[in-house]
């Protein structure tokens, strides 16, 4: 067994995401109080593997299957692979998608504990420390996890991403692709893009975001009133989404788009494990929920517990004035 942090790169096909890099700068921190180093596993697409300077090694593997879309069951036995062969103390997966579909699968194959929703990793003499967030962000809960291997998923946006993103030239070690990939009972027939929009929420500086607490499909218009006005897209959470009152490409969150403006105006939005994933990162976040309890004031650099419906009016005046 090694003192190895192996980071799972959560990429399916595009760019690498940035809490692969985050998992990386924290993987580091953490490698370096346990005296090891930091690894990241790469699952079929290897483009772009200069990128991962930021670590000592790169486990690659590669087999067709990759090519025809998210499969769980492949990444689970390629995953299980490079776990194998590395051997690591720490392994980290995301909160999203891919973590959520494998983590719990990995750490039973390894008889390891598994931390979910992780905001916080630290070293305590040879185990690790890590702090999930409970109910919705209401609670954090700090466990201890003792084993000769760790699983984590860590929720996007508790780490800095640039400490990942340092120059280096990582070792390579590809690894076979396990047999079992060759015999999968479940394959990825066809990707679904989705529907085109001209909306890009994640090019935006600024945003105006709208949550449940709007209430309607019709009190929507207020807050687009306030959007056109700004010259910037409205976003949302995800059951205006549901609800069908705004189209997907407007969702931020875990199952939504991921953005990072300088300004994130949120109008009655709770502020939900997975929808701060999506927004955590933005530069300064400014919100507006009547509950003083919300958990999006614990993330917001100001706040009123203002009702939107007198506030919106009154900025929008402000604006016309
Ligand atoms: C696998 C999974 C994926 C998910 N993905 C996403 C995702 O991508 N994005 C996402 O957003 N959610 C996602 N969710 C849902 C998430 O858990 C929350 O349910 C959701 O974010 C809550 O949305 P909300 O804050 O708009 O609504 P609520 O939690 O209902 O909050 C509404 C808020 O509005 C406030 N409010 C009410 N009236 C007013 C008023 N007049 N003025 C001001 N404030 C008011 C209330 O105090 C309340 O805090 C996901 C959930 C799961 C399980």
């Amino acid at each position: 067994m090694s003192n190895e942090v192996l980071v799972i790169n959560e990429r399916v096909q595009g760019e690498i995401p940035d809490l692969t890099f985050e998992l990386i700068g924290k993987g580091r921190e953490l490698a370096q109080a346990l005296g090891g180093s930091v690894s990241v596993a790469m699952i079929g697409d290897l483009s772009s593997l200069d990128a991962f300077g930021g670590a000592d090694k790169v486990y690659t593997v590669e087999h067709p299957v990759f090519g025809s879309g998210y499969s769980a069951q492949a990444w689970e036995e390629a995953v299980a692979e490079v776990v194998a062969v590395a051997r690591p103390k720490v392994v980290l997966f995301g909160t999203g998608t891919i973590g959520i579909d494998l983590a719990g699968s990995i750490a039973y194959r390894e008889k390891a504990p598994l931390a979910s929703y992780v905001v916080d990793l630290k070293v305590e003499g040879s185990d690790v420390v890590a702090v999930s967030q409970l109910y919705g962000g209401k609670l954090l809960a700090e466990s201890l996890l003792e084993g000769e291997t760790v699983v984590a998923t860590v929720i996007a946006g508790s780490f800095p991403s640039e400490a990942g993103r340092s120059g280096g030239s990582p070792e390579v070690v590809s690894v076979a692709a396990p047999k079992s990939l060759d015999s999968l009972t479940l394959r990825p027939v066809a990707v679904k893009e989705p529907e085109k929009s001209g909306v890009d929420i994640t090019a935006a500086d600024l945003l105006v975001s709208v949550g449940r607490g709007v209430g309607s499909q019709a009190n929507i218009e207020m807050l687009q009133e306030l959007a056109d006005a700004l010259k910037v897209p409205l976003s949302a959470s995800r059951p205006v989404i549901d609800q069908g009152w705004l189209p997907k490409p407007h969702q931020v969150g875990k199952s939504g788009k991921k953005v990072k403006p300088k300004v994130y105006l949120a109008f009655g939005i709770s502020g939900a494990p997975e929808h701060l994933e999506g927004m955590r990162s933005s530069e300064l976040i400014i919100a507006c929920n009547t509950d003083p309890k919300a958990p999006i004031f614990e993330v917001a650099h100001y706040g009123t517990t203002l009702d939107l419906f007198d506030l919106v009016p009154e900025i929008l005046e402000k604006l016309e004035a």
